[in-house]
C-alpha cells in the first residue's frame, strides 16, 4: 500500500527542463513539473499544446529529448489514455474490459466497479454505455493497478456538465481515499477541478501555472455557473500570446515569426506563479 511505503508529499515524478523534438521540431520544451503523492496537478492547454506529451513522458511512455524526469522507484501508474485501441466491432463486456491487459480477481473487479459507482453495468456491453459511464469504467480499470500515480487524460471528455462535476468528485474521492497522486489533462481552458493543487498552463511550454481557488470565488463564476458547482470545478482561462503554426512555426503577438516559443527567443514571458491580482490584470477569470 503506497501510503506504508512513501511519504506524505513525497515527490512520485519530477520533471526538469524537458524537451521532446519529434519529426524535427519541438512538441514540448522547459518543462518542470512535479507531482506528489495526494496532489492533482491539471495540464490544461488548447489542442496540440502538448499535454499529452508531457504527461507520456512523465509517466515514462516517451523519451524526452532533453531534460530529465525522476520517478520513485517502483512507481506504479494508472494510466486512462485519451484513446483506447480497442477493436469495437466486437462484443466487448464491462467485466472483461477489467481484463484486457491484466488479471485481476472476480471480488477485486466488483470492488473496484462499486467503487466508481457502476457495480450494476459490470455485464453490459462497453458499447452501449453513456460517456460518463465509459469513463468511469476506464477509471476503475486503472484502479485495479492500485496505483501511486493516476494519469487521466481527458476523463471528461464526451461527458455533459453535470456528468463532469460527478466525475471530479470522483477523482478527487479517489486521491482522498487511496492517496495517490493524480495527474489530470483537459483541454477545455474553462473548466477544471476546483480541488486541483496545480493547474499547469502549457502551449509547447508552461505559460503560467497557480492555484484555481481565486477563480472559483469569483463573482462572475458563481453567477455563471452557480455555487454548488463552484464546489466541484473551476473556471481557469488564460490568453495565449503565440500561435502555433502547421510547419511548427510560432506566430507571435506583435505579428512575428520564430522558430520556437522557448526562452531566448525574445518573446517568450516566464512561467510563474500569478498572484490573484495578477490573474485579474492578465484576464483570468470571468470567462465561459
Ligand atoms: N510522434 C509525433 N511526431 C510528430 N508530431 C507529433 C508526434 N506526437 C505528437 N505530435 C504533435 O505534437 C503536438 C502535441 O501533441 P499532444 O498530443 O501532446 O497535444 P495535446 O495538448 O495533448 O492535444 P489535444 O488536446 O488535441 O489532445 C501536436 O501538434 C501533435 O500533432
Amino acid at each position: 500500500m503506497l501510503k506504508s511505503r512513501t511519504a506524505d508529499n513525497e515527490r512520485l515524478i519530477e520533471m526538469h527542463d524537458v524537451g521532446v523534438r519529434r519529426s524535427g521540431r519541438w512538441l514540448v520544451r522547459n518543462i518542470d513539473l512535479t507531482v506528489r503523492r495526494g496532489e492533482i496537478v491539471t495540464l490544461i492547454g488548447p489542442n496540440g499544446s502538448g499535454k499529452s506529451t508531457t504527461a507520456r513522458s512523465a509517466i515514462g511512455l516517451l523519451k524526452p529529448d532533453e531534460g530529465s524526469v525522476t520517478r520513485v522507484p517502483d512507481l506504479k501508474v494508472g494510466y486512462l489514455p485519451q484513446k483506447l485501441s480497442i477493436d469495437w466491432t466486437l462484443p466487448l463486456s464491462v467485466d472483461r474490459l477489467m481484463t484486457l491487459t491484466d488479471r485481476h480477481s472476480p471480488e477485486e473487479i466488483g470492488v473496484a466497479l462499486e467503487e466508481v459507482g457502476i457495480p450494476h453495468l459490470r455485464q453490459a456491453e462497453v458499447q452501449t454505455l453513456s460517456g460518463g459511464e465509459f469513463q468511469r469504467a476506464l477509471l476503475a480499470r486503472a484502479m485495479l493497478r492500485k496505483p501511486d500515480l493516476l494519469v487521466l487524460d481527458e476523463p471528461v471528455q464526451g461527458v455533459d456538465f453535470s456528468g463532469q462535476v460527478s466525475l471530479y468528485a470522483l477523482i478527487k474521492q479517489i486521491r482522498d481515499r487511496t492517496g495517490c497522486g493524480i495527474l489530470l489533462i483537459s483541454h477545455d481552458l474553462h473548466v477544471v477541478m476546483a480541488d486541483t493543487d496545480t493547474v499547469i498552463c502549457l502551449n509547447g511550454h508552461i505559460c503560467c501555472r497557480g492555484t484555481p481557488e481565486s477563480v472559483a470565488s469569483s463573482a462572475e463564476y458563481l453567477r455563471l455557473f452557480g455555487t454548488r458547482a463552484a464546489e466541484t470545478l473551476a473556471l481557469y482561462s488564460h490568453h495565449h500570446d503565440h500561435t502555433h503554426l502547421p510547419d511548427g512555426r510560432v506566430r507571435h503577438a506583435d505579428g512575428t515569426i520564430t522558430d520556437s516559443c522557448s526562452p531566448g527567443d525574445g518573446h517568450h514571458h516566464h512561467p510563474h506563479e500569478h498572484s490573484q491580482q495578477e490573474q485579474a490584470r492578465e484576464g483570468w477569470t470571468g470567462h465561459a
